[in-house]
Parts: structure tokens; sequence; C-alpha cells
């Protein structure tokens, strides 16, 4: 098996006059979970669209499986983007045995088992009409585990779960890549990112700005504000005032309370700056960066003034 799951060099899409995807290049190793992330309009969808063979590139080469991607998708692939398609008058149970059959022209015999994997046994007889977002989600998760994919692609997974739900599907798809699948996810939660994903791609305007592990992501962000609430803010200001590289800044949208301080700069800095508090009996209570360092970093990344 080729150690990259995904191979991707100069891929362009273009729809008319908008470049949806501008040259893009990317490896994405076997048997992890990668994050596909960024802005509005990024070229997100279209990416796992033309992963999943529901579109062709323009122009480029796009390899997954270890097979280029022509006009079929190879055997293993599988997930959605947007929305699973499920046909509403049928109930769970049988919307995963009837695209069982489509697929392999044969009942699957781990319907149940699969239904159980998203947790939706005690619903596998209702019809998918009433399902909520949140169930309709899993069932589409379960609908992609049908054919033990060895790449799945999926946009938003967890969207419209709850934190019981979120867990579930997020066990689910870090043990398929313990198993040696690879795992594609398009998400806007960068705390989910970062809970799940070996490594990201950052798209910004149809182009990677950062590809790699999360932790090269975060120190992307370069200076970072930090919130710090002490026992004796006025000794906390003076002594982060006199620390070399930090600098004592008050945010809009994060003004500094009686309490607190907001310091600007890199980490040894801050360190610096704790060892200084210490050492002056200064109590801290609170210390933390302002935005966490993972939207920092997409921030500064994509020039984008609102969150991910
Ligand atoms: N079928 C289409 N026809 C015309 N333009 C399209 C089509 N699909 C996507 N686009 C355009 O391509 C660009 C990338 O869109 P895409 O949906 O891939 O972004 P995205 O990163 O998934 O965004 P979002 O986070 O909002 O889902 C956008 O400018 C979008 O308007």
């Amino acid at each position: 098996m080729s150690a990259l799951a995904v191979r991707v060099r100069d891929l362009t899409k273009r729809f008319g006059d908008v470049i949806a995807l501008g040259g893009v290049d990317l490896d994405i190793p076997t048997g992890q979970v990668h994050g596909l992330v960024g802005p509005n309009g990024a070229g997100k969808t279209t990416l796992l669209g033309l992963l999943l063979g529901l579109s062709r590139p323009t122009s480029g080469t796009l390899e997954v499986l270890g097979n280029g991607v022509g006009a079929t998708v190879p055997d293993g692939v599988a997930g959605f983007v947007d929305a699973p398609g499920l046909y509403p008058s049928l109930t769970a149970r049988q919307n995963l045995t009837a695209l069982a059959r489509l697929r392999s022209g044969r009942t699957a015999p781990d319907v149940d088992a699969l239904l159980d994997r998203v947790g939706l046994l005690d619903v596998a007889a209702d019809p998918t009409r009433g399902f909520s977002l949140g169930m309709r989600q899993r069932l589409g998760l379960a609908a992609a585990l049908l054919g033990d994919p060895r790449l799945l692609v999926v946009d938003e997974p967890a969207n419209g779960l709850d934190p019981a739900g979120k867990h579930q599907v997020h066990r689910i798809l870090t043990d398929l890549a313990a198993d040696g699948a690879t795992v594609i996810l398009s998400s806007h939660r960068m705390d989910d990112l970062a809970a799940l994903c070996d490594e990201v791609t950052l798209l910004a305007e149809g182009r990677v700005v950062f590809t790699g592990p999360i932790h090269k992501l975060v120190t992307e962000s370069g200076e970072l504000d930090y919130r710090l609430v002490t026992a004796d803010p006025v000794a906390a200001h003076r002594l982060a005032a006199g620390t070399p590289s930090l600098r004592v800044v008050a945010r809009h949208g994060h003004p500094v309370d009686d309490r607190a301080i907001v310091v600007r700069g890199p980490e040894p800095a801050v360190d610096d700056l704790v060892r200084r508090l210490v050492a002056d009996g200064v109590a801290i209570r609170e210390l933390g960066p302002v935005v966490p360092p993972l939207e920092a970093a997409f921030l500064a990344l994509t020039g984008s003034g609102g969150a991910a």
C-alpha cells in the first residue's frame, strides 16, 4: 500500500470565472485523521468533492489510495459532503440495507452492528424523515462505513451532535485511523480538529496556506495575547511592563477589568513574567491566551477578521 492516501499536485478547479482551487499541492499520509479547515468559500467542499469523485478537476493530478482519480473513484473511498443523502421514507435500517445492495449487489449482514456503532440501533425501524441533523450525520457515517473504506472523507461529521454523540463519532474516526484507514474531515471547529487530527491543512482562497502537524500550526500565530489575573494587579502591571519582549495591551472586545491585565508577547516572555511574579510573591489566579492558539493561527494565516 502507498504511504500516501492522497497525493495532489497543482490541482485546479474552476466554476466559470470562480477559481475554487488554484494550484493545490497536498500529501496526506495513510492512517491519519487529517483535518481540512479554512474560511467560508476557501475550497474545502470542492476538494472533498473531488476526492469523492463527485466532480472532476479542471487541471492537475489527483491520486487517491495509490491510483489516479479519473472517470471512476478507486475502491475503498467513501464519505459525504455537505450532508449525507438518505431516502426519507425508508427507515434507518432500510436505508443502509438499500445502500449495501446498491453497492455490492447483496444484503450486508452487518447493518445492525453498524447502526449500533453509530448509536442508532434504537431508532433502526424509524423513517429517516423525522431524524434530527445529528441523527442524519450518524446514519451518513454508518452508510460511509458500509464498505469498510480505506479512505473516509466527511464534511462536518459532528454537525448537530450533542457532546456524547460527538464523542462517539470522534471515537469511530480515530478507531478507523488506528486500524490503518485514512480519515479526511472538514470542520470549522478548531477544538474538534485539535482533539481529533494528527495533521491539518488550512485552505484560504483556493490555496494551501499551511499543512502539517497541529502543534506546528500553533507556532504560526507568533505572538499571542494572554489574560492574567493576580492577587495584585498593580504589581502585575509593573512587572509585566518591565519584562523584555512583553507589552501590556488592552484590546477592543477584551477590556482589561480591574483584576486582569492583558499582555502580548512570545511564550518565553510570558514564562519570564511568571517567574518575576512568583519571585515578588504575587499570586497568579488565572493565565491563558485570550484567543485559543489554534484560532489565532487560523486568523493570522488566513487574514480573516472573523472566527473559524
Ligand atoms: N457548483 C459551483 N458553482 C459555482 N461556484 C461554486 C460551486 N461550488 C463552489 N463554488 C465556489 O467555489 C468557491 C469554493 O467553494 P467551497 O464550497 O469549496 O468552499 P468551502 O471552503 O467549502 O466553504 P464553506 O466553509 O462555506 O462550506 C466559492 O467561491 C464557491 O462560491
